[in-house]
């Protein structure tokens, strides 16, 4: 039996998703050997300026990527929201397993609510995502730019002039920590989650047919749909650059529920739109044509010629 070789980034996260991949594959039956091939992306070598500025999401799968065109990898895992929308040639995500939660993480010192935060107060992100929901709150704390992983940011709010930072709930799990740590739980309806939060995608060789039959086994149908109708949303209205976007399905029965967003970075325009339906392409088109109608379209444009500056 074919022995599978499991590209990952190497920061804990990265290596926790990828051993519960392989976890889930062997509760499901998968009898092959796995080896784990840790892999140093750009991404993860530069860590003092902001993502969005650097070129964004491609940064964190291209060295995996190309272990994988030079079969040096089978199979590597990633959080579904660094994923471009668009596939390399050769490429594809072959399943998508069972979402853990989608939300952000409020975390403050003290555990100081959000709406209590004193003005002026300095919360970090480097998400423009979560600075424009935060700010569409708060118009009155600042935002400061924060980087590194999990571990890091945590650090870093303990010993610098922060007094919030917001996280993704699901890696906090992920890598260990205790849920304690967070003040508030946003819901959707106060942040929108970055496209595919919480998600995972594995991606393998497009021809690799064998490897299909084993990954499928833990593909997660919710999943799939509802991250299906958020992915086509945001394909429809980005173009590769990290803009203020966030989506958010789930479903009712068998209809799904989107809930789609675009924003300035500054907060003080946030376009929404729920959209209901049960074909996640259609519910993802209709969401994207929706905010274009109320010119999305030019506040992403806008955003995106600022970072190139
Ligand atoms: N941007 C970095 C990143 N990429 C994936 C996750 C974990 C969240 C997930 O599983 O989607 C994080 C950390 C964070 O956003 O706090």
């Amino acid at each position: 039996m074919r022995k599978i070789v499991v590209g990952s980034r190497r920061s804990n996260l990265a290596l926790t998703q990828t051993e519960w991949v392989i976890d889930q594959l062997k509760q499901a039956g998968v009898e092959n050997e796995f080896e784990i091939k840790k892999i140093v992306t750009k991404g993860d070598k530069i860590l003092d300026v902001t993502l969005s500025k650097v070129g964004g999401k491609g940064l964190f799968v291209k060295e995996i990527e190309q272990a994988m065109y030079d079969k040096e990898v089978d199979f590597a895992v990633h959080s579904m929201k660094d994923m471009p929308s668009e596939m390399p040639d050769g490429l594809k995500i072959s399943s998508i397993p069972i979402r853990e939660d989608h939300r952000d993480a409020y975390i403050a010192v003290d555990h100081t609510p959000l709406q209590q935060l004193p003005s002026g107060a300095i919360v970090g992100t480097s998400s423009l995502r979560r600075a424009a929901q935060i700010l569409a709150e708060r118009p009155d704390v600042s935002i400061k730019w924060i980087r590194g992983n999990i571990e890091t940011r945590l650090r870093k709010l303990k010993e610098e002039d922060y007094d919030a930072i917001i996280l993704a709930v699901s890696g906090l799990k992920r890598v260990g920590l205790s849920e304690e740590l967070i003040t508030e739980y946003l819901e959707p309806d106060v942040c929108v989650p970055a496209v595919g939060q919480g998600a995972l995608a594995i991606e393998s060789r497009e021809d690799d047919t064998e490897l299909d039959e084993l990954l499928e086994r833990i593909n997660d149908d919710y999943t799939t749909k509802t991250v299906t109708a958020e992915r086509t949303f945001l394909h429809l209205l980005e173009g590769g650059c990290q803009v203020p976007i966030g989506g958010y399905a789930y479903l009712d029965q068998d209809e799904i529920i989107l809930t789609a967003l675009v924003g300035t970075p500054d907060g003080k325009t946030i376009l929404k739109e729920t959209v209901r339906g049960k074909d996640p392409q259609a519910v993802g088109k209709e969401a994207a044509d929706k905010l274009m109608a109320q010119g999305a379209k030019d506040i992403v444009d806008q955003v995106k010629e600022e970072l190139d500056q």
